[in-house]
């Protein structure tokens, strides 16, 4: 495995307490009409109530609104953009054996006025499709100023580290790490998130 790259820009916020960067953000993944063409897809389509894996909605761990996207031609960009970063950080940083995305991405809406929120959670779990993530991916594609509160916070290694919240950025980081999303107090957030899967780590 390739060491992290040096370059401040690409890895968390420090501090980083032990074994190094347990998610790197990429800066302008996304350009900003892109990002714009992103809320649209949003704004268009019917999304529905934010559910937990086990398909039950519980609103005081997630409120928020989904609208899942395929691989479409229409989309076929989205998804590639995705892969290539994915692969790139991959290659870099992480090293794991992965495969694709299994399933769609989703494009989640999180609303100040029912302070939505998703609180702490693996990607990673026993719900039935979700065990074979390896790499989640988050993009920020809400500018900063749209919304309070609504930042990614991902708990590694035992300690807290708050993702940058630049509209363009992509988050990527292994599916097992805890992250959860603080309620939005003011304007909506959206983000753009998928993941890849793999076979079974070893
Ligand atoms: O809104 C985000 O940036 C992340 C959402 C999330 O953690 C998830 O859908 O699993
Ligand atoms: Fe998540």
């Amino acid at each position: 495995m390739s060491p992290v790259p040096a370059h401040s820009a690409l890895i968390g916020e420090p501090p980083f307490s032990g074994s190094g960067a347990f998610f790197i953000a990429r800066p302008d993944a996304f350009t900003t009409a892109e990002c714009a063409a992103l809320r649209g897809l949003m704004e268009d389509g019917t999304p529905k109530a934010g559910r937990l894996s086990g398909g039950k909605t519980v609103e005081s761990i997630r409120a928020c609104e989904i609208l899942w996207l395929d691989d479409q031609p229409e989309t076929s960009w989205i998804f590639e953009r995705m892969a290539r970063i994915l692969s790139d950080i991959n290659g870099s940083a992480f090293g794991f054996q992965v495969e694709g995305f299994n399933e769609g991405a989703q494009l989640i809406r999180y609303d100040g006025h029912e302070r939505s929120t998703y609180d702490w959670h693996a990607d990673r779990g026993r719900a039935p499709g979700t065990l074979s993530r390896k790499l989640s991916i988050s993009v920020q594609i809400t500018p900063p100023d749209d919304y309070e509160g609504g930042c990614l916070e991902l708990n590694g290694e035992g300690s807290v580290i708050t993702a940058p919240r630049t509209e363009g950025t992509a988050i990527v980081f292994p599916s097992f790490v805890l992250h959860r999303i603080s309620p939005v107090t003011k304007g909506r957030r959206t983000a753009l998130v998928a993941w890849l899967h793999g076979p079974a780590f070893r």
